[in-house]
């Protein structure tokens, strides 16, 4: 018999029960539940990761929807448990949900929302900052100023790598890895060449046009490049940072074969998801090459690193964070909970999940629409800009 977990309630006397499996920041997302008659209840229990087992106690034998978290497992069981209970709607507090089995709920019946957009930039910027902390070696000099080594300036102490003027690499150009793009070449002057399954006009057009104008202050241009295979990047960029989806397409797709490819001085970034990089392979590939450089947000095995990782001077990590701002967090919050509020109100899915703004200008009502569901179309959910009623 699975334990009973704590929870706080907000609005009691809801008639739609709505369980969220962590306490998220902000006001806002219990607001949009509860002003549309959800009872919501937020488990918080001292348990950093549930498990299956938890969670199936927390949907118990009523639960019209769950807001869960990327550490989860969304799988078979949970979906049916959830559909048995009454179920309609779920949806990850993230953008990315390869924790979610999307088939599985879908012949469930239930709609599976994410969070896309307002967290572009606040991962760009962590992959910006990893960039940075990696290239110049910060993170290395900031433990060798605290352990009072520091006895001078030096023409040779912790000499990294400049960024200006060299090439950087994206891999998986939607809308983090543009965000990215842009902050390297508008910051640094950096030159593009990136992989991605989809041509990127955004990303081009954005580049062509800032070289333009760069020509226009007597400053040299930069310059975009398609590549035709993560290969081509691999080989041409200085600094790499990957921000695809995880999926098999993806998987270790930063194996040792391509490590080997890239140039002995070279940095790379990973704010997408851990498995996407061979970690052990990663871990010979830096031992093997001290120059070589990391920025990690993200890991193989979360929350652990593979073996010797934690020791290397030339990888920077840190945990899972990208998407840690206030305002991001509070607004991935409001989304997902969005999501569930217009599924279990029958409103339809917002048009353009590439544009979640109207959800999130805290001044007018939202509309009645669920921002993001990602089996609307599996689902056959009507679409629609909600203008018709507000949420
Ligand atoms: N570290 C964090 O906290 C954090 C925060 C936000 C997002 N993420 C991760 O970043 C991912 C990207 O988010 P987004 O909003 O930019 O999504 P997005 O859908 O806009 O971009 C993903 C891009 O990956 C491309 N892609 C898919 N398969 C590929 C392949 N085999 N090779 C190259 N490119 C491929 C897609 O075509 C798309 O352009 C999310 O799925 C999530 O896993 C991590
Ligand atoms: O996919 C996501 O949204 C992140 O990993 C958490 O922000």
């Amino acid at each position: 018999m699975a334990r009973k977990l704590a929870v706080q309630v907000y609005n009691a006397g809801g008639h739609l029960r709505v369980v969220s499996t962590k306490p998220m920041p902000g006001n806002q997302w219990i607001q949009a539940l509860t002003s549309v008659g959800c009872r919501v209840e937020v488990c918080v229990e001292n348990k950093t990761i549930l498990s299956v087992d938890d969670i199936l106690s927390l949907i118990g034998t009523k639960c019209d929807g769950v807001i869960g978290q990327l550490t989860e497992d969304w799988g078979d069981v949970l979906f049916a448990a959830l559909k048995k209970a009454g179920g309609h709607a779920y949806s990850n507090m993230a953008v990315g949900y390869n924790n979610v089995d999307v088939e599985a709920a879908t012949r469930h019946g239930i709609a599976v929302g994410n969070t896309p957009g307002v967290l572009t930039e606040t991962t760009a910027e962590l992959a910006a900052a990893l960039t940075l902390s990696a290239a110049r070696r910060v993170v290395e000099a900031d433990d060798f100023m605290r352990a009072g080594k520091y006895e001078g300036w030096l023409p040779t102490l912790f000499v990294g790598n400049l960024l200006k003027g060299q090439t950087v690499g994206i891999i998986g150009a939607g809308r983090i890895g543009t965000a990215y793009a842009r902050m390297m070449v508008e910051g640094f002057k950096m030159n593009v060449i990136y992989y991605d399954l989809y041509q990127s006009t955004r990303l081009e057009k954005f580049v062509t046009a800032y070289g333009e104008f760069l020509k226009t202050q007597g400053e040299a241009p930069v310059h975009w490049r398609r590549a035709s295979s993560p290969e081509d990047v691999l080989r041409e960029a200085d600094v790499i940072s990957l921000h695809p989806v995880l999926d098999k397409t993806t998987y270790h797709l930063i194996n040792k074969d391509r490590l080997a490819l890239m140039k002995k001085e070279a940095v790379l970034v990973n704010a997408s998801r851990g498995p996407v990089i061979d970690e052990v392979a990663l871990v010979e590939h830096l031992k093997a090459n001290p120059m070589f450089r990391v920025g990690l947000d993200v890991f193989e095995d979360e929350p652990y690193m593979k073996p010797g990782l934690g020791d290397l001077p030339n990888a920077v990590v840190v945990p899972h964070i990208a998407s840690a701002s206030k305002w991001t967090r509070e607004g991935m919050a409001t989304l997902a909970a969005q999501n569930v509020a217009a599924k279990l109100k029958g409103y339809p899915v917002w048009p353009n999940s590439n544009n979640i703004e109207p959800f999130l200008d805290e001044s007018k009502p939202a509309p009645a629409a669920a921002p993001s569901i990602v089996n609307a179309k599996a689902l056959g959910l009507p679409t629609g800009d909600g203008s018709k009623s507000r949420l």
